[in-house]
């Protein structure tokens, strides 16, 4: 490999360029009330935890390097390590450098640099303390421990606040099944496909929806013929909006789906016709995957580099919350609840069941999200034990597509597992999602209720989505609140992205040859078969 360079990373991690006055200098974090100090501490100095990776060893910066294709050289340690200090996301300070790798991976790779470096990185003004708190000292208004009011501050009454809730999005009738597969399938953060063979990736997904539609309608007629996840995401919407204007925030929320209508393009473009001009986005996902949040983030600045006034407007991203107090609560409360209903509550499993990613996001990609759901869990059985509530629990993946390997261990498995070893009830906890949808309402409540009754489980219970739970609502108003004063611009003249189509010759034939492609691929009774065992 040649020698790699991480210097040549450097430069989109400087500071950003004032754009604006010094008085709105400002940079954007996510979001930033944390867990408890105490909790905090509990957590960096539990066995293999730690605060910052900017003292990790040679090797271990070298593996880290290495799995975003830098050489492990001295250069490259010492740049790598002033990067962790730099990078306000880093609020997970148990696990920066994974969250580091995802960030260079997912947005500043070597072949692709060049992110929204306003909204992310720190000015030499911040600062970072101790318990993971990301202080902005060039503020215009200062918010503390518990912020329950929006502070009017000098730009008030100029300002027009918008907030962006940003969500997957599902097909509403079974006719829609299949595009919204295809939609899904032809995301580069959902199917990675090496450089070389980007050209593949609408064709495949055209192969891959068709061959999983099937699959995909029995399971949306099972829940009623579509995805409920609009009507709760616009539900979730309004509630957002009451919470924020409780607090005295006026302002109009609106809801982008990655793959189906609302899309965050029609958002976008209403977010412009209202003169929105100061925004939050706020995905609706606890925990950061580059498959998810990652994806929907990258359309987003996208979107907002190629106009001129969406590329000035101030914007805030929370790029996860899994942390926050308000969450965490939440979530134990609707476990304690359901945990009640049993006859014997302090006897029952509690069994966190997660969507999947693969490994590869993890290990090559830097994905954070295992990590981020780990300490969540960790964080959430921690609420419950200050209850008293001392119950055995697990974590396992469900929803796995497709011939590669996902986050083990696999939730079908471990629930046969559990019923072989004796387990006789068990509560089951959804937990990277904040609404019902097809992965609680059927792949949860029929295919692995089925299959724990089954396997010996006797006393079967799941604990609902959060959707609009009022503490939770106000949870993410708060989270808002929180985050508005930093937002910034993100502007940069640069072209992002290497896979804009914008070349029509380009696109024309990379359509040919992958049409041609996967037309020898349909033809083909081996590919088929393949296709068949893992996505049928
Ligand atoms: C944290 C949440 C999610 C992660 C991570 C995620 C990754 C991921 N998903 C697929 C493939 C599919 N996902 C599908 C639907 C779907 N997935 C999520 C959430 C996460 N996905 C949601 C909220 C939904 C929408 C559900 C609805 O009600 O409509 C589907 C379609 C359903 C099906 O056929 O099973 C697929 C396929 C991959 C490949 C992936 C990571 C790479
Ligand atoms: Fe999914």
């Amino acid at each position: 490999m040649a020698c790699a360079s991480f210097s040549k990373l450097n430069a989109p991690w400087s500071p950003p360029i004032d754009q604006h006055s010094s008085a709105k200098r400002l940079v954007s974090f996510s979001s930033t009330r944390l867990v408890s100090v105490p909790t905090r501490a509990k957590i960096v100095g539990s066995p293999g935890r730690g605060i910052l990776a900017s003292d990790e060893s040679h090797a271990t910066c070298g593996k880290n390097l290495s799995s975003i294709g830098l050489d492990n050289s001295e250069t490259n340690r010492q740049a790598y390590r002033q990067f962790l200090l730099l990078v306000t996301y880093l609020h997970d300070l148990s696990k920066p450098s994974s969250q580091a790798l995802a960030y260079l991976s997912s947005y500043s790779t070597c072949k692709r640099i060049g992110i929204a470096g306003a909204s992310y990185l720190c000015s030499p003004a911040q600062k970072r303390n101790l318990v993971g708190k990301t202080f902005c000292t060039v503020g215009v208004s200062k918010y503390g421990e518990n912020v329950a009011e929006y502070q009017s501050h000098s730009h008030a009454t100029e300002d027009k606040v918008g907030v962006l809730l940003l969500n997957l999005g599902g097909p509403e009738t079974l006719h829609d099944v299949q595009p919204f597969l295809f939609n899904l399938f032809a995301d580069p953060d959902i199917i990675r496909l090496p450089r070389l063979f980007r050209f593949l990736q609408w064709p495949l997904a055209k192969l891959i929806s068709v061959l999983r539609a099937p699959k995909s309608k029995e399971g949306y007629a099972s829940i009623g013929g579509g995805s409920p996840l609009r009507k709760i995401t616009n539900e979730q919407a309004h509630a957002l909006k009451m919470a924020l204007e409780a607090k005295n925030l006026p302002v109009n929320v609106y809801v982008g789906m990655r793959y189906w209508y609302p899309f965050t393009e029609e958002a976008v473009q209403q977010i412009k016709r209202d003169r929105i001009t100061r925004l939050v986005v706020l995905p609706l996902y606890p925990q950061f995957s580059i498959s998810t949040t990652g994806s929907s983030i990258r359309v987003l600045e996208r979107i907002f580099r190629e106009d001129a006034y969406l590329s000035r407007m101030p914007v805030s991203i929370i790029r996860s919350w899994y942390q926050r107090e308000g969450y965490i609560k939440s979530m134990a409360d609707l476990i304690q609840k359901e945990l009640e209903k049993f006859s014997n509550p302090e006897e029952v499993m509690i069994f966190f069941s997660a969507h999947g990613v693969p490994v590869s996001y993890v290990e090559n990609a830097g994905d954070p999200y295992k990590d981020q759901m780990e300490e969540c869990i960790y964080l959430i059985m921690q609420n419950l034990k200050d209850r008293g509530v001392g119950n055995d629990h697990t974590l396992a993946y469900q929803s796995r597509v497709g011939p590669v390997q996902w986050l083990k261990p696999y939730t079908d498995e471990v629930l046969v597992e559990l019923g072989q070893k004796g387990v006789k009830s068990l509560l089951a906890v959804p937990v990277s999602f904040v609404s019902e949808h097809i992965e609680t309402l059927e792949e949860i409540d029929m295919e692995y209720r089925e299959l724990a009754l089954e396997s010996g489980i006797q006393n079967w219970g799941r604990v609902p989505a959060l959707n609009c739970t009022s503490s939770f609502i106000t949870d993410l108003a708060d989270a808002v609140l929180e985050v508005l004063p930093a937002a910034t611009a993100i502007s940069s003249s640069r072209k992002i992205s290497d896979e804009d189509d914008n070349d029509f010759v380009r696109y024309a034939i990379k359509m040919f040859f992958g049409s041609v492609l996967a037309f020898v691929l349909l033809l083909s009774p081996k590919m088929i078969l393949v296709f068949k065992n893992n996505l049928l």
